[in-house]
């Protein structure tokens, strides 16, 4: 393969993975709506270890443990900011 042909491919994976990220997003709302309603911390810091965890379980290439946990560590902290952006409008 070529450094176009693995681009393409990068960009398909990209497009799944936007739309997967958006469903994130959707879940995460929801879960934000009702911690708004039932006055609820953002922050569970117990809950993302299990995320963290499953994660280091799924991945089957090991290799890659790491880069996808600190994303997920990423993507976490991104998805606090959202639902802490949200409980104060
Ligand atoms: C989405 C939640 O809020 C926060 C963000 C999490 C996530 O993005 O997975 C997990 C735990 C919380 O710190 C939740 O409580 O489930």
């Amino acid at each position: 393969m070529n450094l176009e042909e693995i681009r393409t491919q990068i960009d398909e994976t990209d497009q799944a993975l936007t739309a997967l990220l958006e469903q994130r997003m959707a879940l995460v709302l929801k879960i934000a709506e009702f911690k708004k309603e039932h006055h609820a911390i953002v922050f569970d810091p117990a809950r993302e270890q299990v995320v963290l965890d499953k994660v280091a379980d799924r991945v089957k290439n090991k290799t890659y443990t790491q880069t996808i946990v600190s994303t997920y560590k990423d993507l976490m902290a991104h998805s606090r900011q959202f639902q802490n952006d949200f409980l104060k409008k």
